[in-house]
């Protein structure tokens, strides 16, 4: 038996006040995943214990499966800290480089429910999920990065091109339309059943009403179940092919794959704070660097400054501050002779070839380049942003 289940069966429906979302999650969702065995929080004597379950691991949750999946992983892979599972059914998993942590792979919703059980400490999902599931505005979620930069998607509202929505294009239109009353109220589809009414509410859209189903959301225009949908839009084909269309002031969220962490795991945790900065940092240098290559050359010249002075006259020499410039050493008659220089820049993948040209212009030759791992600056500002949220 669980050390929380006495708590269960005196206060089920009573867990609320200063955790609101896991009230609402308990009454809407699944009961089972938020209120999980391990969760220390509870309301006892009417006092919220939100003391964190003790384990010795920080625990990373990651889609087990879907779009997010796949890429996240490569995400990791990339940042040298490699998952390693031994099959793609095994739900728990390692990264060899953080010894501390344990991988547990999960539905992306399920993640956001857990980082609020108290049963993950860390997570990789899209935005959206964390707004939906994590009932934004609640204290206890943090974004610690908010753009890996891929998942790229945004929730929108879509309604059908033909017939009476034939010359409506923006929510403003479709708000002022007559035919939504009391009694009849304009329908909408939507997996969002927490931001979708938040929106509406929002921008003054009295007569709604939701409908909700797990995918293929597309269709309920046509078959007749709803006037509009509310749903992930990221090529558009699958509005389009439904003959559906986006509206001016329909979008509700923008998002991408983020990082996201329990406050109180960061807080009161041992070693996920440190962790939790290492992961963000080996994120940060990466997606950095993604867009860099490295390129190097050699230049004859006088000096280094006569060497730098000529490839600073090209625009896209600069590198990320200023080129590195350093002499190639040779021996001339018994002494080292430096007549030649070998410069370091950081280019921008998309002023690759032009670079290449423009060190060539100013003398370059033997040109190399190479991918970048890593670009460590110094702290990141998303770092400070964390702990002054953490207010540390
Ligand atoms: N075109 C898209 N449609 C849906 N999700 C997208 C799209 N592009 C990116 N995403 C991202 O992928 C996530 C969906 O991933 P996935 O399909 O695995 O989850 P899911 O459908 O919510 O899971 P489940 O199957 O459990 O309902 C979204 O939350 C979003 O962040
Ligand atoms: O703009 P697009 O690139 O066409 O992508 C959008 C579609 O992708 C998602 O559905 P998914 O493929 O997850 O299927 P489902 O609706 O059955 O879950 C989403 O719910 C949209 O239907
Ligand atoms: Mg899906």
């Amino acid at each position: 038996m669980s050390p929380l289940q006495p708590y269960f069966q005196q206060c089920l429906f009573s867990v609320s006040g200063p955790c609101p979302s896991l009230y609402i999650s308990v009454s809407k969702r699944s009961f089972i995943s938020c209120c999980s065995s391990q969760s220390q929080t509870a309301v006892v004597n009417g006092k919220l214990d939100s003391r964190i379950a003790e384990r010795d691991e920080i625990r990373l949750g990651l889609p087990s499966k879907g779009r997010m999946a796949a890429d996240t992983l490569d995400l990791l892979k990339d940042c040298q800290l490699s998952v390693k599972q031994v099959n793609p059914r095994q739900y728990v998993a390692q990264i060899p480089q953080l010894s501390n942590l344990g991988v547990w792979f999960q539905r992306p919703k399920d993640i956001v429910r857990k980082l609020l059980s108290g049963d993950l400490d860390l997570g990789i999902v899209g935005l959206d999920t964390v707004s939906e599931y994590g009932q934004q505005g609640n204290e206890d979620l943090i974004i610690v990065h908010d753009a890996l930069e891929y998942g790229d998607c945004h929730l929108s509202l879509a309604i059908p091109k033909y017939g009476i929505f034939e010359n409506i294009n923006s929510l403003k239109e479709l708000a002022r339309m007559p035919q939504w009353t009391v009694e009849k109220p304009l329908r909408v589809a939507t997996g969002f059943t927490y931001l979708g009414p938040k929106f509406m509410k929002e921008n003054g859209l009295k007569h709604v009403i939701f409908s909700t189903a797990d995918g293929a959301l597309e269709a309920a225009p046509a078959m007749g179940i709803a006037d509009a949908i509310l749903d992930l839009v990221s090529s558009g084909t699958t509005l389009r092919e439904n003959n559906l269309k986006e509206i001016e002031g329909g979008v509700v969220l923008e998002s991408q794959a983020v990082l996201v962490a329990s406050r109180k795991a960061l807080i009161q945790r041992k070693g996920a704070l440190d962790t939790t900065h290492e992961i963000l940092e080996r994120f940060e240098a990466h997606l950095r660097a993604i867009g860099q290559f490295m390129v190097t050359a050699n230049m004859r010249g006088s000096s280094a400054e006569e060497v730098a002075e000529r490839i600073l006259s090209q625009p896209s020499l600069a590198g990320l501050q200023g080129p590195t410039v350093s002499p190639v050493f040779s021996k001339r008659d018994g002494k080292a002779v430096a007549d030649c220089y070998a410069t370091v820049i950081c280019v921008p993948k998309k002023a690759l070839y032009k670079s290449v040209q423009q060190l060539r212009a100013v003398g370059g030759s033997g040109v190399l380049i190479s991918p970048l791992t890593y670009i460590f600056d110094e702290e990141t500002p998303r770092w400070r942003e964390l702990l002054s949220k953490l207010g540390l």
